[in-house]
């Protein structure tokens, strides 16, 4: 399958915090849910990948071609959304199709103003007047709305609501129908990217965990809750993390399908992208 984007390692150091050899790729027809606490890294790779910053090292390829920067179709065929309203307060929606329909030569009016119909934005108030949730979904149709095929976007999610969030899955889902086109969705709302995501990226730190299909980890991870004698007598290889309450312990395994094969008496609970986030965070090793 062919890759839409490629981050090879990605390397930037800030004085406190560096991204190191950064590596993750995103094929095209999927969703990528890019994954990791507060201050792991996500935005600066995001900004990394748009060009916002400059990277000390490594290699970013998009739609095939490595030096993008200055390439206006590429730039127009990604559309961003950060978790802050890009767009002046005194503005109205006219005020902003006129200025983005200047911007992108493939800006869909149309598109647009169906969005702003399905999402009930007014046309006539100024964004001043616009709930957390309403900016969210104005940037979100503005990113939809130029015939772009990767939407970049980062914790675009979080101001709303869970009818309005189950929407915006609904119009993911629908966008990547398409074969051309990707998403890379950064966010804490882990149940958004069980609900959604192909793929899972977990950054840690400035490093990449794992970069895998959500399939491959409910297949192979998985959770033992057991008492000490259990934990004590497990085999460790499948252990990948465990967390202990005062006599009870709670495994994170790799390899679920062998486990069970020697364990068969053992329940293995399924994981859920939290679980995993959870135990690589603040399981012990
Ligand atoms: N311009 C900067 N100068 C110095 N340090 C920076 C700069 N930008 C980000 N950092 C640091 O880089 C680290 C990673 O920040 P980043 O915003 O990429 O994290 P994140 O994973 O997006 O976090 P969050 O989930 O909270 O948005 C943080 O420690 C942050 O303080």
């Amino acid at each position: 399958m062919e890759n839409i984007l490629s981050v090879k390692n990605l390397t930037k150091s800030y004085p406190r915090f560096k991204l190191d050899n950064v590596s993750f790729d995103i094929p095209r027809g999927s969703i990528m849910g890019f994954i990791g606490e507060n201050g792991a890294g996500k935005t600066t790779t995001i900004k990394s990948i748009l060009n916002l910053i400059k990277k000390d090292s490594g290699t970013i390829t998009l739609f095939g071609k490595e030096n993008y920067e200055n390439d206006v179709t590429i730039n127009e065929s990604i559309g961003v959304v950060f978790d802050d309203n890009c767009f002046q307060e005194t503005m109205t929606i006219k005020d902003i199709n006129n200025i983005l329909k200047r911007i992108y030569r493939q800006w869909d009016e149309n598109t647009f103003y169906k969005f702003m119909d399905k999402f009930k934005l007014p046309d006539d108030k100024t964004i001043k007047g616009f709930s957390k949730g309403m900016k969210m979904k104005l940037s979100l149709a503005a990113a939809m709305s130029h015939h772009a095929k990767l939407l970049i976007l980062d914790e675009a999610t979080s101001g709303l609501d869970p009818i309005s969030r189950d929407e915006i899955l609904d119009i993911f889902l629908d966008f990547i129908q398409d074969e051309n086109n990707a998403i890379l969705l950064s966010s804490h709302i882990t149940s958004d990217l069980d609900k959604i995501a192909d793929y899972i990226t977990f950054i840690h730190e400035g490093k990449i965990v794992f970069s895998k299909s959500k399939d491959e980890l409910r297949e192979n991870m998985g959770i033992v809750k057991c008492g000490a004698r259990a934990f004590n007598d497990m085999d460790k290889s499948h252990i990948i993390r465990y967390r202990k309450s005062n006599y009870n312990y709670e495994v994170l395994i790799d390899n679920r399908p062998e486990f069970m094969k020697h364990n068969n008496e053992t329940v293995v609970e399924r994981c859920t992208v939290d679980d995993i986030m959870l135990f690589y965070v603040r399981g012990e090793k």
